[in-house]
């Protein structure tokens, strides 16, 4: 049986996918909540919130995540950060998938990614978990039911966590498994209940297709300036730099909180939710993104609750610390309808430097911007034992690799090209730590990061007093107003000048260890702006 509305063309069957039990075509929000329920998939949560948890698989699987090596990507995919798949693994892997599937309930959303239609794909996602259909429904672009009636699938992507999948006969290496086949347009999760990898897989779909129409394609938060959706500005950084705390600001206009394209019509979202971090989220401090966690259809991921109020613990970490929700982005009061903006007038790299040497905001000249970009640095703490003092730096280039299936140039080459054309100004922000490295030090206040980014970002910041950094050679400003000015010198917070010297020269000597690889691909001026 099926149910719902859907393209009486393009039905499942229609795609070669026969066979399953009861399929459930594009439901809304209240009656994916009710199938998710019924199914025990999770319980209501305050406010019509779905309240879930997802075993095993709390974060994405990066080193379970497959591009098929057919002919057609051979030369276009980077191959040194994108693990191949043969197409044979691929075909038994969706063979045994659609086996598995036989006879079981299945969710299907018809989606689209991108609020530019001139840029736009359309995405059929079939989820086993129905929830999952509820979350990439708040996370992608949602037609008007009118438009499903000929809708046609670019991509599919099927979801079946139930599947596990076997590295012998599929080539993969565990039971969990993401697998993009560019050419057969269809994209094979398993084995993972992590919603997350629903929006990251269209998200690495997009970053393949969109450089080919000259649109730069960026793991970013974007707002713009009230009543100037011109003035917009989008901040690159990779998981836990902040991203969604900072885009929400209730000074300016929400575009999205993780994924955009730079087209020569300007910025656009590629999603319509946006996916927070709710670990020790605070109601004083993010109002927007806490508020949104007892909303109808917010679905919340991981979190320990109270059986009877189901009241949120958002200190409680016991079943991962990467605990979340998704909304749809018209929860966030000051959210852009369009979805969309000017170009880019600002870029702000974000890192979180748990060694506390990068100062909290720095101007960036278009080559060290190109620098940075490539380098992509950010820090993760290396664990919340007790007594663990050491950071674990991180260089993920594009703010991104995971999810970057052409060449790290590629990108670079996009952004540089665009930054040049229409002026932008980059600035790099450490979210991370001060006075100190992470074990003594303490994580910058957001109430200074985000004084920091108005000032950027309203354009008075241009007219401060800036010296040049002795470690990186970017500008930071001398005096913000309303931040205090021992914060804006890194090495005037640390108590101990000469351990920060020590710390500040291993940091450079990371940085310039990780470049040595882009050495051979950049242009004279990046090389000259490229420290140590
Ligand atoms: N100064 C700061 N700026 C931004 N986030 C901060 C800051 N201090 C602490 N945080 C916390 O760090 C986390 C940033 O995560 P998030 O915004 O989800 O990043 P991303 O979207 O880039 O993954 C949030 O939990 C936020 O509360
Ligand atoms: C959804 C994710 O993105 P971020 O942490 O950047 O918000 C993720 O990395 O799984
Ligand atoms: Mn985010």
């Amino acid at each position: 049986m099926t149910f719902g509305r859907v393209n009486p063309q393009f039905r499942l069957e229609d795609q070669g996918i026969e066979g399953l039990g009861n399929v459930y075509y594009n439901y809304l929000e209240p009656a994916l909540i009710e199938s998710a329920l019924a199914r025990d998939e999770g319980t209501l949560g305050q406010g019509g919130a779905f309240l879930t948890t997802t075993g095993k698989y709390t974060g994405r699987s990066p080193k379970d995540k497959f591009v098929v090596k057919t002919p057609s990507v051979e030369d276009t995919i980077w191959w040194d950060n994108n693990a191949p798949m043969d197409p044979e693994g691929f075909d038994a892997l969706y063979e045994d998938m659609l086996a598995h599937m036989k006879g079981k309930e299945y969710f299907v959303q018809d989606l689209v990614g991108g609020a530019d239609p001139r840029h736009s794909i359309n995405v059929r996602m079939v989820t086993e978990l129905a929830w999952h259909g509820l979350f990439i429904r708040t996370m992608l672009r949602r037609p008007d039911a009118e438009d499903l009636q000929d809708f046609i699938a670019d991509f599919t992507v099927i979801n079946c966590p139930s599947f596990q999948a076997d590295p012998a006969k599929h080539g993969c290496r565990t039971e969990t498994v993401i697998a993009m086949n560019f050419d057969r347009k269809l994209i094979l999760i398993g084995g993972t209940e992590y919603a997350g990898e629903n929006k990251k897989s269209v998200f690495t779909l997009l970053n393949y297709l969109l450089p080919e129409k000259g649109i730069m394609p960026m793991h970013c938060s974007a707002n713009h300036a009230k009543n100037n959706p011109v003035d917009a500005a989008v901040f690159f950084g990779l998981s836990g730099t902040g991203k969604t705390t900072l885009s929400a600001d209730p000074d300016r206009v929400l575009i999205g909180d993780d994924e955009h394209g730079w087209s020569d019509q300007g910025t656009f979202n590629f999603e319509g939710g946006c996916y927070a971090k709710t670990i020790n989220l605070s109601e004083e401090a993010e109002p927007e993104i806490y508020a949104t966690t007892s909303k109808f259809g917010t679905v919340i991921e991981n979190m320990v609750f109270d059986p009877d109020t189901k009241e949120l613990d958002f200190n409680d970490d016991s079943l991962t610390a990467n605990m979340r929700c998704a909304y749809p982005l018209h929860y966030i009061s000051n959210a852009s309808e369009s979805a969309m903006g000017g170009h880019p007038k600002n870029i702000i790299m974000l890192t979180c430097d748990a060694f506390g040497v990068l100062p909290p905001i720095a101007r960036l000249t278009p080559a060290q911007a190109m620098y940075h970009f490539l380098s992509g640095f950010t820090s993760k703490v290396a664990g919340t034992e007790r007594g663990v003092t050491e950071p674990e730096p991180t260089f993920s280039t594009c703010f991104g690799a995971p999810f970057m299936p052409r060449r790290p140039e590629v990108y670079g080459n996009l952004l540089r090209e665009k930054i040049a054309r229409h002026g932008a100004t980059c600035w790099l922000v450490n979210t991370g730590w001060t006075g100190g490295a992470y074990g003594t030090g303490s994580r910058m206040p957001i109430r200074a990061t985000r004084a920091l980014l108005t000032a950027a970002l309203d354009g008075s910041l241009a007219n401060a007093e800036f010296r040049k950094d002795a470690n990186f050679g970017f500008e930071v400003p001398v005096q913000v107003q309303g931040v205090a000015e021992l914060l804006l010198d890194p090495r005037r917070t640390w108590d101990d000048k000469s351990a920060y010297d020590a710390q500040a020269a291993k940091l450079v000597q990371m940085f310039s260890d990780n470049f040595e690889q882009y050495l051979p691909y950049i242009d004279s001026d990046v090389k000259a702006a490229a420290i140590g």
